[in-house]
């Protein structure tokens, strides 16, 4: 084994695999066997949702001038049921009823719900406060216009996508399929619990012997939902080149896009990988890896012939916790390049240490914690010893600490930055605060559809599309803020005032909710803001380097952002496509990208954050 001298850093190691790592051609399949793979086209609805104008509440539906008063006598002309076919015209001075989802009748411009009714004897009601135009009632196309793109290439397919392809008719998606993963253990220590057991009799070990970690946890990682490979599994192969051999043949004559081995990369004599059989097959990119646990990783492309894909190695160091760690940060990103992700590094989160943790004088190290969400923000506790053997380091792990090689420890309450190698949805139910603790001033602003050359639109009174679209998007905002442990001061408007106006009124969060969908923001905009904030807008690309890596960046929380722009340390711009259904996403992201600039900036203290 080479000195570590000569090792690439991590972040050439992913760079590396992730440029050998080739998106798998893009099928037509069933929406029904879509869940979990990446989209290779947008999806467009072909028509509107709702279909039809739609009653928001069970109620009645009339003409907002005719119940000004509450002694106004109002005429119920028929009902219109959610799947009614015929449905009554409602004239002057009359109202239909109709329930949650149901048509609302030509003639009617509002619904009042039945609690705010009252009846005035027979197929008759008084109103109980005026209505507004528009009241409960969502347009034709309102949650989906028609033409809108409802998912993007690039996006994952997960439960609610399946309903948003079935809500607008999709049957089959054109989309990216699984990589074939093969996985191999080496080593002639290394024996098959299931086998040990097989007999009916106690398991029992051969002398020096040890039981196969790796291989059972990188299947069963393969498996994840976020990842989800055709798993082919090549069992267990001695310490010797022909074995090893034949492992590798197995694979390629699977077609594997992947194969995974573990162990044999390091300076035994019988670490044969590491020495010569990987060259007999392939190119080896890299060898060696400035890293703790893992520094033997080895990556090897095998050429196939012409228009058959290449195949990667990935050599895990034996080790289980190297083996996991290498996966997660190295492999896994390459599987979901492969199955088509447009982002498929691991996410990073900032997090605060619990408590102080040794610095590895060598090696950066990805030290592996759980996490507390307790106080808002994301506390880490180290696993205990992190030594590689030991696999319980990584039991209930949410995340791998990227702590820099160096001298000494880096104290408690230090940030850090943590790759997410968990599920984090069971702790957000456990954990969150009962009471939102932060409070965040947002501002949304309905921009026109055209005309972004300056000239604001405020939305009239008549303009009920535009008051609903707004509201929604307040609506979300408070929602996405809840969601991320915040409490909203939400506000609303037309953009009839530059955006400076709006943060010197004390907004920290700014959205410009684009009113017509179709209407792309171009670069140009967000650069007119930025030019109308002049010098406060200095630390963009620190902006944008800190939303990814909290995974806020445009294609994953926010599809439709067109661009974020930090504009000082508290405050926050987003342009928002306003009938994307990402609002509450992108709000949400901004107010946690919010919080961590403010905390790692130094500008608050932790704990404090928009107090
Ligand atoms: N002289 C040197 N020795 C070692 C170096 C070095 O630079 N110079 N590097 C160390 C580092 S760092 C690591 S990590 C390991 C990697 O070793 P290998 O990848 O060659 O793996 P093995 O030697 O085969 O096994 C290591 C260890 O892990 C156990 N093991 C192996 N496979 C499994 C499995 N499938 N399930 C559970 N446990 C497994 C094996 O019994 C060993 O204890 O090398 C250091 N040495
Ligand atoms: O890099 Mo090895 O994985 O320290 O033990």
């Amino acid at each position: 084994m080479a000195d570590l001298a000569t090792a690439i850093t991590m972040s050439d190691a992913i760079r590396i695999a992730l440029e050998h790592a080739v998106a798998l051609d893009p099928v037509e399949m069933l929406v029904d066997d879509s869940l979990n793979h990446v989209l290779a086209a947008d999806v467009i609805a072909p028509d509107p949702h709702p279909p039809f104008r739609a009653s928001i509440k069970d109620g009645y539906a009339l003409r907002a001038c005719d119940a000004l008063r509450a002694d106004a006598r109002i005429e119920v002309v028929g009902d219109s049921r959610a799947g009614t076919r015929a449905v009554p015209i409602v004239g002057p001075g009359q109202a239909c009823y109709v329930t949650t989802g149901g048509p609302v009748p030509d003639g009617a411009d509002a619904v009042v719900e039945v609690e705010r009714t009252a009846e005035a004897g027979r197929r008759a009601i008084h109103v109980l406060r005026a209505p507004k135009v528009g009241q409960d009632i969502r347009p034709v196309g309102f949650d989906i216009p028609a033409g809108a793109t409802v998912l993007a290439a690039g996006e994952l397919i997960g439960a609610p996508e399946i309903g948003i392809l079935a809500t607008v008719g999709a049957t089959s998606v054109r989309a990216h399929p699984k990589p074939r993963l093969a996985v191999v253990s080496t080593g002639d220590e290394v024996t098959d619990a299931r086998a040990l057991g097989a007999d009916g009799g106690a398991p029992r070990l051969a002398p020096n012997c040890i039981r196969d970690a790796v291989r059972p946890m990188l299947l069963a990682a393969a498996r994840d939902e976020r990842l989800v490979c055709h798993a082919l599994d090549l069992g267990i192969c001695m310490d010797a080149a022909p074995p090893l051999r034949a492992a590798i043949e197995a694979a390629l004559d699977a077609g594997a896009d992947a194969l995974i081995t573990s162990g044999a990369v390091s300076a035994g004599d019988r670490d044969l990988l590491g020495s010569h059989v990987l060259a007999e097959y392939g190119e080896v990119l890299y060898a060696l890896v400035r890293m703790k646990p893992g520094k033997p990783l080895t990556l090897t492309v095998v050429h196939r012939a012409a228009k058959k894909r290449p195949m990667l190695i990935f050599s895990l160091p034996g080790n289980p916790v190297s083996a996991y760690a290498t996966f997660q940060l190295v492999v896994a990103p390459a599987l979901r390049k492969m199955g088509g992700s447009a982002e498929p590094r691991g996410r990073a989160l900032p997090v605060q240490l619990g408590a102080s943790i040794p610095l590895d004088a060598e090696r950066p190290e990805y030290h592996r914690a759980t996490l507390d969400a307790n106080a808002g923000v994301l506390m880490a506790h180290s696993t205990g010893g992190q030594i590689s053997s030991r696999l319980l380091s990584c039991r209930q792990a949410d995340v791998l600490l990227e702590l820099p090689q160096g001298p000494g420890v880096l104290a408690a309450g230090t940030h850090v930055s943590a790759i997410v190698v968990r599920d984090l949805r069971a702790h957000v139910a456990q954990r969150a605060p009962a009471e939102p603790r932060g409070r965040v001033r947002v501002r949304v602003l309905l921009l026109p559809a055209h005309g972004s050359d300056g000239e604001h639109a405020r939305p009239g009174p008549d303009d009920v599309a535009a008051r609903l679209l707004l509201e929604r998007c307040a609506a979300a905002a408070t929602g996405g803020l809840r969601a991320a442990g915040l409490a909203a001061d939400v506000s609303t408007g037309g953009a009839d005032e530059g955006a400076h106006a709006h943060f010197a009124d004390g907004a920290q969060v700014l959205v410009l909710a684009l009113r017509d969908p179709a209407v792309r923001l171009g670069d140009s905009t967000v650069d007119e803001a930025r030019v109308a904030l002049g010098d406060r807008l200095t630390a963009v690309p620190a902006l944008a380097a800190s939303m990814r890596r909290i995974g806020a960046s445009r294609t994953s929380a926010a599809p439709s952002a067109h661009d974020a722009a930090i504009v000082d340390r508290r405050s926050m711009l987003l342009v928002l496509d306003a009938a994307a259904e990402t609002v509450a996403a992108c709000v949400r992201a901004a107010a946690i990208a919010l919080a961590a600039l403010a905390v790692t900036s130094g500008a608050v203290t932790p704990g404090t954050v928009m107090q």
